[in-house]
């Protein structure tokens, strides 16, 4: 039985990019749909690239757009000013934040705006990277970013010494008074009994967060004669051993500390960490320093541990809500002292925070990979450069498998092997997973899935990817044999793309640095991977080859490759044709009407 069902491919010019003259080989080859672009490392360390998805070629032929939409320095400004047109707005609405992001191909923020989902929609495809200048990245919807393909990347360096300063700048005052008593001689008064502080010499400071601004406050905390502990369930032993620092649980910390400096991340579970419940765990009398995020403490809690004596005294540099209320108890209470926020608020940090974003951007912008990439695998330039056939034969591996699917749809499962005699940890696959899970979904779909979103869109569509390393004996010069692509659980409308366990089977291979198809169900065939193939199933006798080469030649298509492969002489064989140009129906019919001709498809690249 013929087939002339042909899938649509839902994005053929996408393809069109991959011949656009600036884009380096390498990568508008591994992402047809991106922009790539190399930038060399200033620190003369591995080049890293990232792929950003484009959503127009024309896009590119102009400067992209850089929205600023928190003061940044002016360094900063600078570098994205010398690659990017930039528009600094601050103090947009939200509803001015989505009305503006449809025109840029960039954001850039600090933690005063939120970047919610309803960001990532209005930006209808355009928004490649979010740049959050800084650390902290929960203003930022990181699963919307995902979704819609956007990359995030953040400035984790630049300001950790200007946090870990403010912190011991809150811990002295607080333990001295000074902002209490620095309002109070202001108001004329000279209260010199009422504000006798505390000494941190031999206190116990307890760091929750052993991260980069934790350990820095815990480095100078020592410095002022102060028992530091951590609590950190992530913290590498060796660290803290390092700075002459005990890591103790949670609980431990608590209970033996009279001072508390907060230095976690706000997660979901680093949400009100601090509550009734801990509070009553600490020592009476202890004092609380929190330069993380305000939501990692119940702040209603706060104040009641306040009031009961439990915590002496607090200060803070961040809240829940940021500016807080005007009459927040927290805010007003005595023994609170209060700073807006002002963690990484040094110039230098400034400085420093705004050009670590603006190289991540427009390097991201570029097409590097980013080390600060919050939400996408980073994958090593030499590793890409050596992958490149590989990203393509694994597309189009997967493009071929999905076309060959009855109806196109209700693919749900897919094994995928690797014969490689590399190591494992010497064969990174994300990349390559992705690719197929892009040749999977983008023709049945109108999703476009690049290396940032293929995971989360193929666990969306309920699309099961294993993948296998057969592993080969032999010289792992080049990273990989063969790539076989199998969808399980579905119908074929090309029989004989069945294996013998009765998934759909492709397999492929690199030659001379070409992809080839080298596999369809049981049959072996040779046909590199360009333009588009008619696979045949036919009963193998002479003449064939010259049969269907003629129907194709009257309308001058171009026939660039030709296999059979056959289980037995004068048996069954496919016939494997590649094609530069798409034959017409009728063409596709007078072959189907080829007597010996016992199924055909037409499958596109
Ligand atoms: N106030 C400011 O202006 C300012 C400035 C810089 C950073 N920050 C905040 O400080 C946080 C830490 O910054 P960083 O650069 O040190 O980040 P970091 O990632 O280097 O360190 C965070 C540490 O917290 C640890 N952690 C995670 N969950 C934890 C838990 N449940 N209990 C204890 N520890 C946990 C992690 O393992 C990590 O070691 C940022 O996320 C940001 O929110 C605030
Ligand atoms: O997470 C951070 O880096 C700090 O909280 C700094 O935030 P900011 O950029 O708003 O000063």
């Amino acid at each position: 039985m013929a087939s002339l069902a042909t899938p649509t491919l839902k994005n053929p010019s996408s393809l069109a990019l991959s011949s656009k003259p600036r884009l380096p080989s390498v990568l508008s080859a591994a992402f047809p749909n991106t922009l790539h672009f190399p930038r060399s490392n200033p620190q003369g360390g591995r080049r890293r690239f990232l792929i950003i998805t484009a959503s127009a070629a024309s896009s590119f032929s102009n400067k992209p757009t850089v929205l600023v939409a928190e003061k940044l320095g002016e360094a900063g400004l600078e570098l994205l000013k010398e690659f990017a047109n930039v528009d600094c707005s601050y103090n947009l609405s939200p509803e001015e934040l989505c009305t503006k992001i449809s025109l840029c191909d960039a954001l850039i923020v600090r933690s005063g705006t939120k970047v919610n989902r309803e960001v990532f929609e209005s930006s209808g495809g355009r928004l490649k990277v979010v740049g959050r200048a800084g650390v902290g990245i929960d203003n930022v919807d990181l699963s919307a970013a995902t979704e819609h393909g956007c990359l995030v990347v953040n400035a984790p360096t630049a300001n950790t010494v200007a946090a870990a300063e403010h912190g011991i700048a809150l811990l002295a005052a607080m333990a001295r008074n000074v902002a209490q008593a620095d309002a109070s001689v202001k108001a004329g008064k000279w209260q010199r009994n009422k504000y006798v502080g505390v000494s941190l010499v031999g206190k116990t400071l307890a760091v929750l967060g052993f991260g980069k601004v934790g350990s820095e406050v815990a480095r100078r905390a020592k410095g002022l004669g102060m028992h530091v502990i951590a609590h950190d369930p992530y913290a590498p032993a060796d660290r803290a051993r390092a700075i002459g620092v005990e890591l103790v649980s949670f609980d431990d910390a608590l209970a033996t500390a009279d001072f508390i400096s907060l230095h976690m991340p706000l997660t979901p579970a680093t949400n009100k960490m601090l509550n009734d419940e801990t509070f009553a765990k600490m020592k009476k009398g202890v004092r609380i320093v929190n330069v993380a995020r305000g939501g990692v403490i119940d702040e209603e809690a706060l104040v009641r541990a306040l009031d009961d004596g439990i915590v002496a005294q607090a200060a803070l540099d961040v809240f829940s809500q940021e500016p807080p209320k005007a009459d927040s108890k927290l805010v007003q209470h005595e023994r609170v002292t209060v700073t807006p926020h002002l963690g990484a608020s040094t110039m230098e940090a400034q400085e420093g925070v705004a050009i670590e974003i603006a190289e991540a951007v427009v390097g991201a912008l570029k097409g590097e990979l980013a080390a600060t990439a919050v939400n996408a695998p980073m994958v090593p330039a030499e590793v890409l450069t050596e992958l490149k056939p590989y990203v393509e034969l694994a597309e189009k591996l997967g493009r071929l498998a999905v076309q060959l699917v009855a109806g196109g749809s209700g693919v749900k499962t897919v094994k995928v092997s690797y014969a490689t005699s590399r190591a494992p940890d010497d064969f990174d696959t994300r990349l390559l997973r992705a690719m197929i899970t892009k040749g999977i979904i983008e023709p049945i779909s109108s999703v476009f899935v690049n290396l940032v979103n293929a995971d989360f869109t193929a666990k969306q569509r309920g699309l099961r990817i294993t993948e296998e390393r057969v592993l080969l004996d032999g010289s792992p010069e080049s990273p990989l044999e063969s790539i076989q692509v199998q969808i399980a659980n579905v119908e074929s409308k090309f029989a004989s793309a069945m294996s013998e366990t009765g998934e759909i089977r492709v397999e492929g291979r690199v030659k001379d640095g070409i992809p080839h198809l080298t596999k369809v169900g049981s049959f072996e065939v040779d046909v590199s991977l360009e333009g588009s193939i008619i696979l045949c199933r036919q009963v193998d006798q002479p003449g064939m080859i010259g049969m269907v080469g003629s129907i194709l030649g009257e309308e001058n298509v171009n026939v660039s490759f030709m296999s059979v492969g056959r289980v037995a002489p004068r048996k069954h064989a496919v016939m494997a044709i590649g094609v530069d140009e798409q034959p017409s129906k009728e063409s596709l019919k007078r072959i189907g009407e080829v007597p010996a001709i016992e199924e055909f498809v037409f499958l596109k690249l």
